[in-house]
């Protein structure tokens, strides 16, 4: 989805939490909402999390999927500079599985909100489903997906069977 405006950002502190983000960005192509996947650092590109955030809302984007592992100060950090919901996802961290990830993310100082979700790809699924919520309330087609979406979920239950 490169040639239409994007509505949602997909962000990321490194190329290898993709594994965990790639969730978010499957979830908005099944819903197709125009997205953009990027890596952007609050530690290590610190000037292009500055532009990024600057830009956000001129862009057109409605809401940014932030995922960082450790010290994870990216979805924050874009919080601090910009109005756009930011959505932080934590990933999971080799020494701690995760724990830093989440306590990073989800502790912010008052005034300044990221909304945190479960740690790993559960989490950056719920993400991107909570940023197509937040479009539905002006978008009736999304709307009628997300209910779609939660229908075909109750069915597959239904249908289980343990023996
Ligand atoms: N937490 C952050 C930020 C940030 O918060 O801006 N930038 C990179 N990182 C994290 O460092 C971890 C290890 O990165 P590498 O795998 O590149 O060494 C990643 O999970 C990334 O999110």
């Amino acid at each position: 989805m490169t040639d239409v405006q994007p509505q949602v950002g997909v962000v990321m502190g490194s190329r290898s939490d993709w594994e965990t983000l790639s969730g978010a960005a499957d979830v908005l192509q099944d819903f197709e909402v125009p997205h953009e996947c990027r890596v952007v650092s609050a530690h290590r590109t610190p000037q292009l999390l500055a532009d990024y955030a600057a830009e956000a809302e001129q862009r057109g984007l409605r809401a940014i999927i932030a995922g960082a592992g450790g010290a994870a100060h990216l979805p924050g950090m874009l919080a601090a500079q910009t109005t756009v919901p930011v959505l932080g996802v934590p990933v999971a961290s080799k020494s701690l599985n995760g724990l830093d990830s989440l306590l990073s993310i989800v502790q912010m100082p008052a005034g300044v909100p990221v909304a945190t979700f479960a740690i790993g790809s559960a989490g950056a699924r719920n993400a991107a489903l909570f940023a197509v919520a937040l479009l539905a309330g002006e978008e009736p087609r999304l709307c009628e997906a997300l209910h779609a979406y939660r229908d075909a979920q109750a069915q597959r239950v239904y249908g289980e069977e343990l023996s």
